[in-house]
């Protein structure tokens, strides 16, 4: 049976969709991302899950048994927001221990579990000191040292981690992926704008899009077979290139003929129907490789960006192509203004046809 299973979930305001048709099982111990753009609804699918939204159609089960109209303490979830919601007046100990003493738990209960979530986070040598007297990434820890001692079926996180400055997002999005390692039985749902995040963080990603599910999978699935040009752009950074083309060979692997004038071949196979037929290749710009012979385009450099790693090429515009991107390893001087080819490895080269992916 699935921890949480969401059947032909829906969501209107008034009479506007914001989510529909959204079907998704989590299974027990996973750490489910929903990524998506702005305004795609993910805290509000987040917020339905935790009951703090009414669902408007479909069902939410959590172990099987249906949630819809559970209040939100009754689900067996805790949800930890972006702002950390802590009482000032409390110490660290007592922020923690504030949900237990209000459902009546025994003191020798509270105080095993408030010392068993501070073990978790490292939160010991600051049980005594008021949330004043920690630093944002700590706080943040406490936040999550409430949810914990409540020992939820689900947590919940919406955005935990966007209020941290860099340095400390880093450190603090280490400390939840070691969290999940010292919690294996504990399913995790986490919404976030930071792709490196949820790449790094989630067992499976959600890609949200047009009020549903564009794509779920491990973040190296939608890395490497997105199923469709938005999540195709959307997983990846800088995203994905797409050039229009028209098949001209196919078979076991797939020659397109580029509107810019180069070409492509694909080890997606095709069959004699596919000939003609338009399509996008997709090549992410760091599987494009400088190339003699064969390109896939051949273009001015107008702009680099140098970022130590790696360098960053931007061609001009050639008619047919939208702005072609591409991300060679190291330091590459001197390339701006030069006429550069680049072409890519067969085995990276995607094919879309009318947005979907012609991988079967
Ligand atoms: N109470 C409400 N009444 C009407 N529309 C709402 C309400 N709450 C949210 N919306 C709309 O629902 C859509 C989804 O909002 P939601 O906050 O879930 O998006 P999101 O993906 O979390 O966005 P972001 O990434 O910007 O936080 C948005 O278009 C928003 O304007």
């Amino acid at each position: 049976m699935s921890e949480l299973k969401l059947t032909d979930v829906a969501k209107t305001y008034g009479n506007v969709d914001v989510l529909k048709d959204i079907n998704l099982e989590i299974e027990r111990g996973e750490l489910i991302v929903f990524v998506g753009p702005s305004g795609c609804g993910k805290s509000t699918l987040l917020r339905m899950i935790a009951g703090l939204e009414r669902i408007s159609g479909g069902t939410l089960e959590i172990e099987g048994q249906v949630m819809n109209d559970v209040p939100p303490a009754q689900r067996g979830i805790a949800m930890v927001f972006q702002s950390y919601a802590l009482y000032p007046h409390m110490t660290v100990r007592e922020n923690m221990a504030f949900a237990l003493k209000i459902a009546k738990m025994p003191a020798d209960q509270i105080d095993a579990a408030v010392n068993r979530a501070a073990q978790i986070l490292q939160l010991e040598p600051f049980l005594d000191r008021l949330p004043k007297a920690l630093s944002g990434g700590q706080r943040q820890r406490v936040a999550i040292g409430r949810a914990i001692v409540r020992d939820p079926k689900v947590y919940l996180f919406d955005e935990p981690l966007s209020n941290l400055d860099a340095a400390l997002r880093v450190a603090t999005r280490i400390e939840i992926a070691r969290l999940k390692e010292a919690m294996p039985d504990s399913t995790m749902i986490y919404v976030t704008h930071d792709q490196v995040e949820a790449m790094t963080l989630a067992s499976r990603i959600v890609v949200l899009a047009n009020k549903g599910i564009a794509q779920v999978g491990t973040p190296l699935e939608l890395y490497e077979t997105p199923d469709n040009e938005f999540v195709a752009q959307f997983i990846g950074s800088p995203a994905m290139n797409l050039l229009p083309g028209t098949i001209t060979g196919t078979g076991a692997t797939t020659t397109v003929a580029l509107d810019c004038g180069g070409a492509a071949v694909s080890t997606i196979p095709t069959e004699d129907a596919d000939a003609g037929k338009k399509v996008n290749v997709g090549v992410r710009p760091e599987d494009l490789v400088v190339a003699d012979g064969d390109p896939i385009v051949t273009g001015t450099v107008d702009f680099t960006e140098a970022l130590g790693e790696v360098t960053l090429l931007y061609f001009a515009k050639a008619p047919g192509a939208e702005s072609v991107i591409g991300k060679l390893p190291g330091i590459h001087r001197g390339l701006r203004g030069q006429t550069v080819s680049v072409t890519a490895a067969p085995e990276k080269i995607h094919l879309f046809h009318d947005g979907r992916s012609m991988r079967k």
